[in-house]
C-alpha cells in the first residue's frame, strides 16, 4: 500500500510537479483537485509562509492528518517584486495564466535584457493537528525573456528564462524543470527533513 500524501492545492500544473517529485519516494499525491466539495482557501496573508500555512492548517484541521500546501510565485525586481505573493490574481480574479503573462510583459516594455531579472520563489508548509507548522523553502533565479516561449508546465513558465539552461521553463522537460524549480528545491529540504514530518 503506497504511503498518501495530501497537497492543499486545487493548481494542476503544481499536482503534476508534486507527482513527479515524491514518485522516487513511491508516494501517492492527492491534492484538493480529489475534493471538489472543499471550498477555495482565502490566501489573506502578507507573505508565501502565511498562505502556504493557512492552507496547509485548514485541511490538516479538516483531515485531521498531516498536510502540505505550496504558496509560490514570481518575483520581478525592475517590478519592485511584483507579483509576489498576488502571481495568481496578478491580471484578474480568474486566475488566467495568459492574461498574466502578458501583464507581466507589457509591464515590462522596453526594459532591457540585464535588466529583467526575477526568481521564483516556492514555500511549502507542513501542517499536522497539535504540532508546529514546518516549511521549507526554494528559489529559481532567472530572467523574464521578451517573449513567451514554450508549451511544457504552467503560469509564468513561458516567459521565465533559465539562463543556465537557455531555455524557458516551459521550454524545459518536467524532468528538466524538477532539477532546477524552485519547487523541487523546496522538495530536496523537505525530503532531507523526512523524520520532521513523515
Ligand atoms: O512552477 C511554476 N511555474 C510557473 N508559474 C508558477 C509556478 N509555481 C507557481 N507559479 C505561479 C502560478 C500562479 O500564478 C502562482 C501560484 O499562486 P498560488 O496561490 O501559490 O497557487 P494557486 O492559487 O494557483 O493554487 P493553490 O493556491 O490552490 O495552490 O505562481
Ligand atoms: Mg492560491
Amino acid at each position: 500500500m503506497k504511503r498518501e500524501v495530501v497537497i492543499a492545492t486545487k493548481n494542476a500544473g503544481k499536482v503534476k510537479d508534486f507527482q513527479q517529485l515524491f514518485a522516487p519516494l513511491g508516494w501517492e499525491v492527492r491534492s484538493l483537485l480529489d475534493f471538489p466539495e472543499i471550498p477555495e482557501i482565502i490566501e489573506d496573508g502578507h507573505s508565501f509562509r502565511e498562505n502556504a500555512a493557512k492552507k496547509a492548517e485548514a485541511i490538516a484541521a479538516a483531515f485531521g492528518k498531516t498536510v502540505l500546501a505550496d504558496d509560490s510565485g514570481l518575483v520581478v525586481d525592475a517590478l519592485d517584486g511584483r507579483p509576489g505573493i498576488y502571481s495568481a490574481r496578478y491580471a484578474g480574479p480568474d486566475k488566467d495564466d495568459q492574461a498574466n503573462n502578458e501583464k507581466v510583459l507589457a509591464e515590462l516594455q522596453g526594459v532591457p535584457q540585464e535588466e529583467r531579472t526575477a526568481r521564483f520563489v516556492c514555500v511549502i508548509a507542513v501542517a499536522s493537528p497539535n504540532k508546529v507548522t514546518r516549511y521549507y523553502e526554494g528559489f529559481c533565479e532567472g530572467e523574464i525573456a521578451l517573449r513567451p516561449s514554450g508549451e511544457n508546465g504552467f503560469g509564468y513558465d513561458p516567459i521565465f528564462y533559465v539562463p543556465e539552461l537557455k531555455k524557458t521553463m516551459a521550454e524545459l522537460s518536467p524532468q528538466e524543470k524538477n532539477r532546477v524549480s524552485h519547487r523541487a528545491e523546496a522538495m530536496k529540504q523537505l525530503t532531507a527533513n523526512r523524520s520532521d514530518w513523515e
